[in-house]
Parts: structure tokens; sequence; C-alpha cells
């Protein structure tokens, strides 16, 4: 028999095994699930995705309701857009809703679902969480941290300066934001700097861009064996390939971070820290994989060189572009706002002044700039689905039953536009969050919600803050001509512009002398 026909007699298998669950979902009068378009055999609804996701569940949410179920391939999924629903799933249902679905991306490039953003809920997960709560995220870590950022922050006013001392120059920002957002990770992690013109030639570096290019590439592919199984086993795509082999590239290369450090460790100094300014402070010399070998000699069993590359792996995968792609839209606001742009100049003006450049300690000072980013995070979430959860049990929402194993997709873009929520939602006022005071930010949750919450959203809102307010404070901001900045949302990880955004700029006249000297 020919190989076609092997497929059509497993795809004819595959048809009157879903039919047959279909047909006894429909029979059992248990299973009160929410309402539900016309589902195919075998795929269930995975037709109706067409271009981005969360425009399409919002559009199919406002037709069938609040509380969707959809059915992607063997999966059950339902779709949120209802803040009494999110609340419920996030307070008396948050621990059944905090495992994460099992996607191959999980098992290939999250070390067998072990990172902390792939393992299931859990002692594991918990002691992951723990450690990252107490040694990377806690306020006393990020004021240790922060004088990496304001280097690399520094580098980055500088390039600028370069180009637009001397009057208007036409700057290309998103690679720009990018190589900060890596930058600060990497080096808060390993204590290296990976990207910039300097480093194009350094094989090490363009072999990390590399591994992690791909590794957001793969990590982003629609994976239609997570699905219907049977794709799965015929690797139809030849994604499995691709990601067994893009583990083992990585595995190699973090592996190689771990060793360094470890090296310089026994020959007792700390890893070495390449800086762009030699007065970086000795105290930020330790970098998170050393306070990884050092729990690892008192505590083995729970700091693996595995478990310690999943975290170096999750930081640089979750916590890089959400921030540069968030920094990026909120420029593009500012440029096509520019009455918005000059309240935060004059806020700055007023509370930092031009004699030095503005720093995290300024942040709570500032809050109509803390506005912007709300006001950006609100109409443009980075993750506008969040990650999904899955169910570890069967519970309820509302009316509906949620049988174990259901996959929870809260679309927090469509309920950030809801204009039951939010006056006017379609339109950028950063002051909304002043005037609402505290109720405003009530269904703000770029960063999701319960324990599976964003862990880094104190690190992103002092790099957003930081590298938005440097660039008010030391810069005049214009567009590149007199249309509007396009600000269509493209395809990835992380919701970016689809247009990679260019803006002409030139040095404010009262920071030449502060920026001169960087
Ligand atoms: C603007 C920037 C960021 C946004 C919008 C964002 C958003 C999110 C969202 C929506 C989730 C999933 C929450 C859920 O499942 O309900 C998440 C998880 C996560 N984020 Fe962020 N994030 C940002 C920056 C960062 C940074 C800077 C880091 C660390 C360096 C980070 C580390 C993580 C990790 C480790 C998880 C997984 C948590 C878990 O599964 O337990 N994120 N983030």
């Amino acid at each position: 028999m020919d190989q076609a026909w092997w497929y059509s007699l497993v795809l004819l298998f595959f048809f009157l095994l879903a039919s047959t669950k279909l047909f006894l979902l429909k029979q059992t009068p248990v299973n009160h699930l929410p309402p539900s378009p016309f589902a195919l055999p075998i795929i269930g609804h995975l037709h109706l995705i067409k271009g981005s996701l969360h425009r399409t569940l919002s559009s199919l949410s406002n037709k069938y309701g609040p509380v969707l179920h959809l059915q992607f391939g063997f999966r059950t999924v339902f779709v949120i857009t209802s803040p009494s629903a999110v609340e419920e799933c996030f307070t008396k249902n948050d621990i059944i809703f905090a495992n994460r679905p099992r996607l191959l991306s999980g098992k290939h490039l999250n070390y067998d679902y072990t990172t902390i953003g792939a393992a299931s809920y859990g002692h594991h997960w918990r002691n992951l969480r723990r450690f990252t709560a107490l040694q990377i995220f806690s306020m006393n870590c990020l004021n240790k941290s922060s004088l990496i950022r304001q280097d690399e922050i520094r580098l980055l006013l500088g390039k600028l300066f370069k180009d637009a001392q001397h009057g208007f120059a036409k700057v290309e920002l998103k690679s720009r934001f990018s190589e900060l957002a890596f930058n600060i990770i990497i080096r808060m992690v390993a204590g290296k700097r990976y990207y910039g013109d300097d480093l194009e030639d350094l094989e090490e570096a363009s072999q990390f861009r590399d591994i992690i290019s791909e590794n957001f590439e793969l990590s982003g592919a629609s994976n239609p064996g997570d699905f219907v199984p049977f794709l799965q086993w015929i690797d139809y795509y030849g994604l499995e390939r691709r990601m067994l082999t893009l583990k083992a590239k990585t595995d190699t290369f973090l592996q190689s971070l771990i060793d360094e450090c470890r090296c310089s460790r026994e020959s007792n100094s700390s890893c070495s820290l390449q800086s762009g300014n030699s007065t970086l402070q000795e105290e930020t010399k330790t970098t998170m994989i050393d306070v990884m070998l050092s729990l690892q000699e008192t505590e083995p069993e729970n700091y693996t060189d595995t478990t310690i590359k999943g975290i170096i792996l999750i930081l640089l995968i979750a916590g890089t572009d959400t921030t540069s792609v968030t920094i990026e839209w909120a420029m593009s606001l500012l440029l096509n706002h520019q009455e918005v742009l000059k309240k935060a100049k004059a806020e700055l003006h007023t509370n930092v002044g031009h004699d030095r450049l503005m720093d995290e300690s300024d942040l709570p000072r500032l809050p109509y700039l803390q506005g912007i980013i709300n006001e950006t995070l609100r109409l443009f979430p980075a993750v506008p689905l969040l990650s999904p959860h899955e169910s570890s049990d069967d519970c309820t929402i509302g009316e509906f039953d949620v049988p174990k194993g259901t996959v929870l997709i809260i679309n927090a873009w469509a309920i950030h536009r809801d204009p039951k929520l939010w006056e006017d939602p379609n339109s950028f006022k950063p002051e909304r969050f002043g005037e609402m005071g505290g109720e405003a930010k009530k269904w703000l949750i770029p960063f999701g919600l319960g324990r599976r919450g964003c862990p880094g959203s104190g690190l992103a809102n002092r790099v957003v803050g930081l590298a938005l307010g440097t660039l008010i404070q030391c810069f005049e901001w214009e567009r590149v001509s007199e249309e509007e900045v396009d600000m269509t949302e493209g395809a990835g990880l992380s919701m970016p512009k689809a247009k990679p955004l260019e803006a002409m700029c030139k040095a404010h006249q009262a920071m030449i002398y502060t920026l001169s000297g960087l």
C-alpha cells in the first residue's frame, strides 16, 4: 500500500474518533459548555483562525458570547473576554488554571516542560518562582542591577546623539530598542553584551543572536501537530526536526556560559563583565549565573545545570521582545500625539531638569510618563492573549462546566478595548489613569493575573520607563513625513509593529552638554 493510502486510513480513523467524541459530548447532559460555532470533524474550529488570532477571537466572542467554547483539533479551548469570568478564573479557580498546555515547543525548547514558563503548577515551578522573586525581581536586586540598565541606556543615547547632534536626522528605532532589551537581560544574566555594531563580527555574539532568533521563530510558529496529533507523528512540516537541532545548539551555548562562569568562580573571581562603561560599580559584577551557581553548592537538587539553563532561556525569551516592542509602540503613539509628548517633556523638565540624565529612581515622580506606559500596554499589549493556561481539574466558570484539560485563553487585547470598561476605548489618552485613579487599572492586564502572572512586570516597567523618559528628555522627536506613523500590528510571538519604526530625532539644546559627555 502506498503512503497516500496510509494517510487516508489514518485520517479516516481520526475522523471517526473525533466525530464520536463530538457526538458523545453533545449527548452528555452534565456538560453545560459555553456557546460554540459549528465545528468541523478533526480540526474543529481551526479553519476559522485566519490572520491575527486576538482579532479573530474577539470577533467570535462578539458573535457567540464572552465565554466562548472552541475546539482546536483534540483540544478544548475556552476564550474569555468577560471581566467577571476572568475574575473567577484567577480567584476561586486560580490553582486549577495554573497549568500550561503541553505543546511541542515546551518539550524541546523548554527543557522538557521544566522552565518557569512551561512547567506545570507544583513544587518545581513554585521553587523557580520563589528563586526569581527573591534573586532577580525583588526591589533590592532590581536596584542593584539598575546600573547595568543605566549603562545600556547611555550607550543608546550616545549613539543617537552621534547621528542627531547637529540637527534632525532620520533614525531607525526598532533594532536599537531590541539591542537595548537583549543586552540588558544578557548582561544581568551572564555579564555579556552580544548586540550592537561593535559586536557584529564577534563569533560568540553572532552565534548567540542566531540561536535566540531561531528560538523566537520556532516558539512562535503554529504547530498543527499540537492540535492534531497524527501530524506530529509524521512531523509534516519538519518542525520537530528543526526544534531538536536548535535544542542541541541552545543547550551547548548555555552550558558554555555556565562553564565559563564556574571556571571563573573556581579561580576565585566572579564572572567577567563586559561593560560599555568602565566605571560600572563592583556590585553589578555578580551575575545571575553566579548567584545560581552559589545556590547549586547548597541546594544541588534544586539548581541543576538544566534548571539554570532553563531560567536563562526563559528570561531571554519572555523578557526581551515584550519590552522592546512596548517601547516601540509607545514612541509610535507619541509621534502621532505631539500634545502628549509635550506634556511628558514638561513633566520631565519640572521633576528632573536638564542638568543630569533621568534615572530609575525618578520614575515614581513621573505619573504622566507612567500613564503613557499604561496606555501603550492597554492599546498594544505585547502578549495580547496572555499565555495559555490549562485546567488541571473539572471546574465551573459562571454557569458553564469546564472539563479537566481545557485550554484557557484570556483575550486581554479585547478586554483592553471593551467600551463597557473604557471610555473612548480606541483613543490614546494617558490622562485617563490620572483621572480614574486606581480603578482605571483594574482591567489593565497586560502582565496577566493570578499566580502565573508575569514575574518580570517590575523590571519591564523600569526598562520601558527609563528608555522612554530619557529619549523624551534628551531629544526632539518628529515623524519622518506628514503621514501618521502606521500602527498596523504584525505577526510574531510578542505583538510587533508591522512596519519597523523610523523617526526624525534631534538632540535637545539643553541636553547637549550632558549628551556629549556620554
Ligand atoms: C512589557 C513587557 C512584558 C509583558 C507585556 C509581559 C507579559 C507577560 C504575560 C502576559 C505573561 C503570562 C501571564 C499569564 O500566564 O497569565 C508573562 C509571563 C512571564 N513573563 Fe512577562 N512580560 C513582560 C516582560 C517580562 C520580563 C522583563 C521578564 C523577565 C526578564 C518576564 C518574564 C516572564 C516569565 C518568566 C513569565 C512566565 C511566568 C510563569 O509561567 O509562571 N516578562 N509575561
